[in-house]
């Protein structure tokens, strides 16, 4: 598969700290591409920098080849690129459509006047979540009443009414049980299934083994290495995040 995302010697200082020194990584179109690495390592800071909160200091992102610079979150939304952090910016007391088009409601005109379209996004809503979850059909449920998993894919949901073709999750597993862990995984196949390219930021070694098709590891700031194919082993991964070994650089 072509190269979807890439980026070239990504530097990033915060005053006298040097986050990122010179990071590149190629996600290739529709692979689960994992950014791991120690607390520390420059994996929050890189996530921002492709998610348009940050900017670089120096370095070059591409997307489908072409340069690209993200000034804000929108830039990089325009760009074709959902960003699921961590706190999911969920709205508790709303419901699973109301989150799905948070921002982007859609409307209808009566009498010339526009109304907010409940019916058309509520079907909507339930097409997207059937391409994740088919079990969750009701539109109307809070995102209050729904277990970490589910309202995992309810922020998914929304990365797909966006037509982002590039995914980055933050961290989805961090703080859900065995059962609930595996839903995310679920979810996380499911958006490669539907051709979205995934870019997945984890400590899980076991879940990031399980879904990925490649693994940068971070150390420093700087490019450890990276794994594929039958290297991706949980095993591997704590030996070279560890070890602190460096193998096959850039
Ligand atoms: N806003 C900031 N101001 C100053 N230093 C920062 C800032 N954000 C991150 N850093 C520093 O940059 C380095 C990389 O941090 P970053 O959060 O990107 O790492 P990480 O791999 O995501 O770590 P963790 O797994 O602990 O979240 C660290 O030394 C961190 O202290």
């Amino acid at each position: 598969m072509p190269v979807k995302i890439s980026t070239r010697n990504i530097v990033k200082n915060y005053g006298a700290v040097e986050a990122l020194r010179g990071v590149s990584v190629d996600v290739h179109e529709g692979e689960i591409h994992a950014i791991c690495g120690d607390n520390g390592a420059g994996k929050s800071t890189f996530i921002k920098i492709l998610a348009g909160v940050e900017q670089p200091d120096q370095g070059e992102i591409t997307i489908n080849g072409e340069a690209r610079r993200f000034d804000s979150p929108q830039a990089s939304l325009q760009a074709g690129i959902a960003t699921i952090h961590q706190d999911l910016a969920v709205a508790a007391d709303m419901s699973i459509y109301q989150n799905i088009f948070m921002g982007a409601e859609l409307t209808r005109r009566v009498l010339g006047l526009p109304l907010l379209d409940k019916a058309r996004m509520r079907k909507d809503a339930l097409g997207y979540m059937g391409q994740l979850n088919p079990s969750i059909t009701d539109m109307n449920a809070k995102v209050t009443d729904l277990s970490g998993g589910q309202r995992q894919a309810v922020a998914i949901c929304r990365a797909l009414r966006w037509n982002a073709d590039i995914v980055i999750l933050d961290e989805p597993t961090a703080a859900l049980g065995v059962r609930e862990t595996e839903q995310v995984l679920g979810l996380v196949r499911s958006l490669k299934a539907a051709g979205k390219t995934v870019i997945l930021i984890s400590h899980a070694m076991q879940d990031v083994a399980a879904v990925a098709d490649r693994i940068s590891i971070l150390r420093t700031g700087e490019n450890q290495i990276d794994l594929e194919g039958g290297e991706l082993t949980a095993d591997n991964l704590s030996h070279y995040i560890l070890s602190g070994e460096v193998n096959r650089i850039h």
